[in-house]
């Protein structure tokens, strides 16, 4: 099908993230920037909230912006316990800045535990909130790793994001 002629293909770009963050004792889960019932949490200078940074990340390769770390770095005291969801609408606002919309968004947890799905919807509200995009326009999933690997043996929990973005003008 013939795009209108306002629609550039270079003007689109894409951007994929990952994060992973280890499981402590005496920490809180916080996911999608919901914070989920479990025995244990995810160690991180921030919240640790891994799949808002996986989100953030995305959105940085898609202007080419660099990483989480570079923005807020690790060993800056500002960003100690930070909120994660703060972080990312803070970049969702460079995106803007450079004149990209944020177009779509996808994500993966895996996780072996604890079940997600519970929490899905939640999470989808709070990135799209932060993000300053519609609900449907984010997708979060979930997969145990089926007890492989270190999200198998429930030593942390990695997520990964792809985000869609565009220069244009109008469709
Ligand atoms: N932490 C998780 C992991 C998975 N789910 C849900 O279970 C489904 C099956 O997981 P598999 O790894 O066996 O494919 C998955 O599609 C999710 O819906 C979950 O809720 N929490
Ligand atoms: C989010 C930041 C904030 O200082 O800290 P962490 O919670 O340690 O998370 P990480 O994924 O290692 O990313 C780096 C930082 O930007």
């Amino acid at each position: 099908m013939m795009q209108p002629a306002t629609f550039d293909p270079t003007s689109l770009r894409v951007g994929q993230g990952y994060d992973v963050h280890a499981f402590a004792e005496g920490r809180k889960l916080i996911l999608g920037g919901v914070n989920v019932p479990h025995v244990r949490g995810l160690l991180g200078h921030s919240d640790a909230d891994v799949l808002a940074h996986a989100v953030a990340d995305a959105l940085l390769g898609g202007i080419r912006g660099g990483d989480i770390g570079k923005l807020f770095p690790d060993t800056d005291p500002a960003y100690a316990g930070a909120d994660s969801l703060k972080l990312l609408a803070s970049v969702a606002g460079k995106v803007r800045a450079e004149g990209f919309q944020i177009l779509d968004v996808d994500s993966v947890i895996a996780a072996q535990a604890p079940k997600l799905a519970p929490y899905r919807e939640a999470m989808r509200e709070n990135l799209a909130r932060a993000m300053g995009v519609a609900v449907e326009n984010v997708g979060v999933k979930a997969t145990t790793t089926e007890q492989l690997g270190f999200e198998g043996r429930e030593e942390g929990i990695s997520a990964t994001a792809v985000c869609l973005l565009c220069r244009c003008r109008e469709f």
